[in-house]
């Protein structure tokens, strides 16, 4: 059974969080926080008290100890918790909760093994009715042939999970069924509401709309992971995540299949002008023609990013009798008979379909402008599901009016609105209604990703994800974070502890973290770095609750040190 606390120092106390500048009680944060200690609880960390088993043997649950590099005020090692832990108990939880856990800040931990036996799967649906359930990680985590620490919640209600952005179902029951406190918002938030929240929570998920940058994260004080649950991840802050120890995820692929079939739609809505047709029949119009309305068969359309995506529509594509040619700034193996094409110009040149997949970055802003507009064949069309700084839409407005292009489907924009209504206007982005007027133009709320299929396969990836980082300290499938993970521990490794920490990446330091480690036996190891960040994972076998200590300790006195979370 895992249980979990965070720890650090200093013999300040405090009843709810510590606030990072200022290393004060947070009043008002305390009143607002549902699992806020009462007044008498003052030894009580939400987040990062240290309070070391109170007997010599370590429970057989496995705590967490977490403390950052972030002037975060600390508590004293004999801050034991004064809260009726039993009263933030279930009965069952209660039934299970190991006495030694009242001295502890407690933040659960499951095993993954629990997580992968979920009843939830990601699903690959071929077809509405026909789904086929596997988990990429059910056998990854798993130890052969040995049963995992059995790790049961109590205190789990300390961790706080934000969910924005109406983040599918399925995530949610998974983060529910650790006995997380989730707290849901069907839209994402105003900044300043944002920075409030977020000061309270210990991880955030959120989609492509929600943006964590520096100015959020740095109130951010007991935040460890964000879940983006989509495959971008531009919107958050990823350099400064890392640097303060805060992980992140994402699902990589699991909507590609959605963005490439909608785009299949729309090449042809796109060369029979469906969008017109179709307004114009809503307002009682008959308008039958065939000029300018084309088969697709046979054309050529140009992929201006060869990824996840773009691979998968240009065998989409080939399978509709048309011909592909793409560029990628890196050699990418062609699919079919795809050909890639030295530059952008070459594509925009041959292509009769430009598609645009390509990440939001500094070199992909405004990409596709006046000069590369001019660049496409006449009455060529364009689409853009990738993101919205990636066309410079005035450009777009103007080419469109001159007849240069023959049509476009934007599915991203510049400027989005934060919730669905009627936002889209020139109050959004000066050019709304402009862009409103032109003809063949088929434009979508960003929803490329927005299927059934597609959501319920990101929540249980990226849901299942933040689990297991919060539990065990794998990082496997992180984009800031080197990829780290060690097997789950076994239930014949009650006294085992494991040690996570994140440190910055200079010389020197694991030859510290080693004397430290070296005074005791070392079961396992590993660790990598990722720019200017390590991560450290290592499982120590027989610690006692005072070795314990003593390692948190020392691990914390380290210069390098960003966070040190030792689970037990
Ligand atoms: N509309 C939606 O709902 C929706 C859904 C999913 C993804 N997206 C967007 O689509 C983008 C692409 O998704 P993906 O999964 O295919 O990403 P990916 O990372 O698998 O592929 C992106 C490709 O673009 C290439 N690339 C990067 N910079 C480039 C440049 N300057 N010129 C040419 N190629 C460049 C990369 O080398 C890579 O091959 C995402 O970053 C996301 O922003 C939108
Ligand atoms: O990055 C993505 O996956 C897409 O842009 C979809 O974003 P969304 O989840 O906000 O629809």
């Amino acid at each position: 059974m895992l249980s979990s606390f965070f720890g650090s120092g200093s013999s300040e106390k405090c009843s709810g969080r510590a606030s990072t500048h200022t290393g004060k009680c947070d009043a008002t944060q305390k009143k607002n926080s549902p699992s806020t200690p009462s007044p008498n609880s003052s030894n009580l960390r939400l987040v990062r008290g240290f309070s070391p088993p109170a007997s010599s043997s370590i429970p057989s649950s496995t705590n967490l100890i977490l403390s950052e590099n972030k002037n975060v005020q600390h508590s004293s090692a004999s801050s034991s918790s004064s809260l009726p832990v039993s009263s933030r108990l279930s009965s069952k939880q209660q039934h299970q909760h190991h006495p030694q856990a009242h001295t502890s800040k407690s933040f659960n931990m499951s095993s993954a093994q629990e997580i992968d036996g979920a009843a939830h799967r990601v699903s690959l649906s071929a077809s509405p009715t026909s789904n086929f359930s596997t988990s990429p990680f059910a056998a990854r985590y798993q130890n052969a042939g040995q049963s995992s620490k059995h790790l049961k919640p109590f205190n789990t209600e300390d961790v706080r999970i934000l969910l924005l952005e109406n983040v599918n179902q399925t995530a949610v029951d998974i983060l529910k069924k650790q006995g997380y406190q989730v707290e849901f918002h069907k839209a994402s938030l105003p900044e300043e509401e944002l920075i409030e929240k977020i000061r309270d929570v210990h991880a955030i998920g959120i989609r492509s709309k929600t943006r964590l940058s520096a100015n959020v994260l740095k109130e951010a004080k007991n935040l460890i992971v964000i879940g983006c649950f989509c495959i971008g991840t531009n919107q958050v802050d990823l350099d400064y995540a890392a640097k303060h120890g805060i992980t992140v995820f994402n699902s990589p692929y699991a909507n590609s299949r959605s963005v490439a079939e909608l785009v299949i739609g729309e090449i042809i809505m796109l060369a029979r002008q469906l969008g017109d047709r179709s307004n114009e029949m809503h307002k009682g119009t008959w308008n039958k023609v065939s000029a300018r309305c084309w088969e697709i068969r046979g054309k050529t359309l140009g992929i201006v990013g060869y990824g996840h995506i773009g691979s998968q529509l240009s065998v989409l594509a080939e399978a509709m009798g048309m011909n592909v040619i793409y560029y990628d700034v890196v050699p990418i193996m062609a699919l079919g008979t795809a050909k890639q094409l030295p530059t952008l110009k070459d594509v925009l040149n041959q292509a009769d379909f430009v598609t645009l997949h390509v990440p939001e970055l500094p070199e992909t802003k405004n990409m596709i402008g006046k000069e590369q507009l001019d660049q496409m064949k006449k009455g060529a069309y364009l689409i853009n599901a990738s993101r919205g700084t990636v066309v410079d839409i005035s450009a777009l407005i103007a080419a469109s009016r001159e007849g240069r292009i023959a049509g476009a489907a934007l599915d991203v924009y510049p400027s989005e609105p934060a919730a669905n209504g009627d936002y889209f206007n020139s109050t959004l982005n000066i050019w709304g209604d402009d862009l409103r007027t032109l003809k063949n133009l088929i434009l979508t709320p960003h929803i490329g990703g927005s299927t059934e299929e597609a959501q319920s396969a990101i929540g249980i990836e990226v849901g299942e994800a933040l689990v297991r980082y919060i539990n065990e300290g794998n990082t496997v499938g992180a984009v800031n974070m080197p990829e780290v993970s060690l097997r789950s521990l076994t239930s014949e490794e009650d006294n085992h502890a494991r040690v996570i920490f994140i440190h910055s990446n200079r010389p020197g330091v694991l030859r510290q973290v080693n004397e430290i480690l070296g005074d005791h036996n070392v079961d396992k190891q590993m660790s990598d770095s990722r720019g200017d960040v390590a991560y450290l994972m290592a499982d120590i076998s027989d610690c006692s609750p005072k070795d314990i200590k003593v390692l948190y300790e020392s691990l914390e006195s380290l210069s390098a040190r960003v966070l040190t979370r030792i689970l037990y």
